[in-house]
């Protein structure tokens, strides 16, 4: 595979902390423990633990957490021998605090992420994550919904604070291969540092999307086993590693030992089968926030409604990431205007 970067490929799973979405944040220390141990004799770099919206999530807004983010990112750290445990953290949401006691506790790499436009917001976040001797990576959520040069001026800015690699985030899955080439390609011409690319498969080109990124150089890349991560889950990342080998390139982390997790400690968890339902093939087609998934199918089982239609006005109307409370209102809206008609 020909590719525009020299740098290994260092790859995050992030089951852990996006498949929280589709657990409803109840993960078990128990079920932390299987998989981040499974991952780490598989070889994984890094195995991000927090809540679904990053440290500090656990909240009546974004649903609450079965066991507190600190015991699993504890119970996480207890079971790697290799891996480094990561951690989100959304600066509004996660504060200094929970940042300082996930490193106390021995997370190593914190992603720190803002809606596409906003990375002067991270600022602080990365600044104390370096101070405090872990790694900071910057991660533009929504990426497809800024213009490349927008992208690339926010990339630069978390660069300037000290991040060591940006993230093009498709949090709604709505890239396009073609699209990702232009975003990765930008970011690699403007900036010092690593690029990062983490999908949603709500349209069922992750995978294709991820190949487009590697290609361009990125070298940062997230993936979720059995897709365990909002909508239809991230890259499926055993998926991934079967391709890569078969494109001649080695990770160094174990296919089989991937595959048997898969198969046998992440299918049992889940919840129902991580695949590309009406919801979230309307997310990646509409341009909306993976997140709001189960926050939309709720209130459509509350108001009577469609949940693709909720999810497309969600959609017209630009919400980002911490504005889930925006789904109840306009449920209630449709809701109203349906009695009326
Ligand atoms: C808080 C979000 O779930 C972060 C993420 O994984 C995304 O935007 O995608
Ligand atoms: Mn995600």
């Amino acid at each position: 595979m020909k590719r525009n970067s020299d740098k290994p490929i260092k790859l995050t799973e992030v089951c852990l902390r996006d498949g929280s979405h589709v657990m409803k944040h109840q993960f078990t220390a128990e079920q932390v423990w299987k998989v981040a141990k499974a991952l780490d004799e598989a070889g994984m770099h890094y195995i991000e633990v927090s809540h679904g919206d990053g440290l500090g999530g656990s909240t009546l807004q974004y649903g609450r957490s079965l066991v507190d983010e600190m015991k699993l990112i504890e119970t996480a750290v207890e079971a790697c021998k290799l891996s480094t445990v990561a951690v989100l953290l959304i600066p509004g949401i996660g504060t200094v605090h929970e940042l300082k006691k996930a490193r106390d506790l021995g997370a190593g790499l914190v992603r720190v992420a803002t809606h596409v436009t906003e990375a002067d917001i991270s600022a602080q976040h990365i600044h104390l994550a370096r101070e405090l001797g872990m790694e900071a990576f910057g991660f533009l959520m929504m990426a497809h919904s800024a213009p490349v040069d927008k992208l690339v001026e926010q990339a630069r800015l978390m660069e300037s604070y000290g991040a060591q690699a940006v993230y093009v985030t498709d949090s709604a899955g709505a890239l396009l291969p073609h699209e990702v080439r232009e975003r990765i390609s930008a970011l690699r011409q403007s900036l010092d540092i690593e690029i990062g690319f983490h999908a949603h498969n709500n349209l069922s080109v992750a995978v294709a999307n991820t190949l487009v990124a590697i290609e361009e150089g990125a070298t940062r890349i997230d993936g979720s086993v059995r897709c365990l991560g909002a909508g239809a889950g991230n890259t499926q990342t055993e998926v991934l590693l079967a391709v890569l080998d078969r494109l001649g390139l080695d990770v160094g982390i174990d296919l089989y030992k991937m595959q048997d997790l898969a198969e046998e400690i992440v299918a049992p968890m889940l919840p129902r089968p991580q695949e590309i339902s009406k919801g979230s093939l309307v997310m990646g087609h509409a341009g909306v926030y993976s997140s709001f998934l189960l926050h939309a199918e709720r209130a459509a089982a509350r108001f009577g409604l469609d949940s693709r239609n909720i999810l497309v006005e969600i959609g017209k109307r630009k919400a980002v990431g911490g504005q889930e409370d925006m789904i109840l209102d306009v449920a209630a809206e449709l809701a109203k205007t349906k009695q009326e008609v």
